[in-house]
């Protein structure tokens, strides 16, 4: 249980968990902190939050839970605006897409990373953006990964995990660099991919053609280029080189299709495609 929890930021991932938590009867209280009021009366008036502050300092005063659930160019400067007034046994979370750079935002803030700070993704979300998008059952049956570091505090370890838990997730530990190398593979290479995909065709002489003739194929494909651009430039900026390596690897493989392609390479085309498929098929029968 958690008696205040206090969520920074709440969007689509912030306002998802408050309503989950609220369902779960897990918090006695949930306030809302950000830097502008209209998104957070947004919250009250929808019943994700119970209320709010624009100020930092207030919002944690006797909070047992932080989330930061802000961008992740905002994360240290959230974190600088609450040192110095949180309670002695308040844990600190976050719901970053990328976890060194959020440790170094922690480093850079307190001198070290303070021993109640948990660094947290859940692996859920969606291409929309803001209170409005937030949804009860984002986390059902979907994965969080809690980074801890070496000195973190186990307690405020199942604190986190036992929140998220709460909201339907199923909890993974894992290591900071191998998040990050994981996750620039799995999401952040694909939102990159859509989002570059897009911008060429949209640029090309025939791009209303391009587009009015699109099949499903192509909406699949994009869909999360619609995600909020702010949030995925963060993310390149902060997770830099994962992503470098993961576009790298790309570039060098879409470079091979290139070629065989342009060797009308007949086998060479179907042994990557086949391979493609039969990985694509296994991810979907472990899905299930
Ligand atoms: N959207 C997604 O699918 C997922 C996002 N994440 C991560 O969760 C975090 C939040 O993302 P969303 O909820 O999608 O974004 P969102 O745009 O829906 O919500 C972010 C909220 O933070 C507020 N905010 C911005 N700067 C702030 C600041 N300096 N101080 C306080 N509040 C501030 C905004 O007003 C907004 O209400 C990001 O760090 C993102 O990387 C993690 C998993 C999935
Ligand atoms: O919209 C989708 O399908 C996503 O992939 C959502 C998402 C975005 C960012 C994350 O860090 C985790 C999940």
């Amino acid at each position: 249980m958690i008696k205040k929890l206090v969520i920074f930021g709440v969007g689509l991932i912030g306002g998802s968990l408050a309503l989950a938590l609220k369902r779960a009867n897990y918090c006695e209280e949930i306030v809302g902190c950000s830097r502008q009021a209209s998104g957070l009366e947004k919250a009250v008036e929808l019943g994700v939050i119970d209320r709010y502050t624009l100020d930092p300092a207030e919002a944690v005063k006797d909070a047992d839970m932080i989330l930061l659930a802000v961008p992740m160019g905002a994360m240290a400067s959230v974190l600088s605006a609450i040192k110095g007034h949180t309670s002695a046994d308040a844990v600190i979370t976050d719901a970053g897409s990328a976890k060194a750079s959020v440790v170094a935002a922690a480093e850079s803030v307190y001198g070290t990373v303070p021993e109640n700070f948990v660094p947290g993704h859940p692996i859920a979300g969606a291409e929309k953006s803001g209170v409005e998008a937030a949804l009860i059952d984002l986390y059902v049956d979907h994965k969080v990964i809690v980074t801890p570091l070496a000195h973190t505090s186990r307690d405020a370890e199942l604190r986190v995990i036992a929140m998220w838990e709460a909201a339907g997730a199923d909890v993974e530990s894992m290591d900071v660099e191998n998040h990050d190398r994981v996750l620039a593979a799995t999401s952040h290479l694909p939102h990159a991919l859509a989002f570059a995909l897009v911008d060429t065709l949209s640029r090309s002489e025939v791009s209303e053609d391009i587009f009015h003739y699109a099949a499903g194929g192509f909406r699949d494909f994009t869909r999360i280029a619609s995600s909020d651009p702010v949030m995925w430039r963060d993310i390149c900026l902060e997770n830099r080189d994962a992503i470098l390596e993961s576009i790298e690897a790309f570039q060098k493989n879409l470079s091979s299709l290139h070629d065989m392609v342009a060797e009308s390479d007949s086998s060479g085309i179907m042994d990557m495609f086949s391979h493609a498929k039969s990985a694509r098929d296994a991810y979907l029968k472990k899905q299930s």
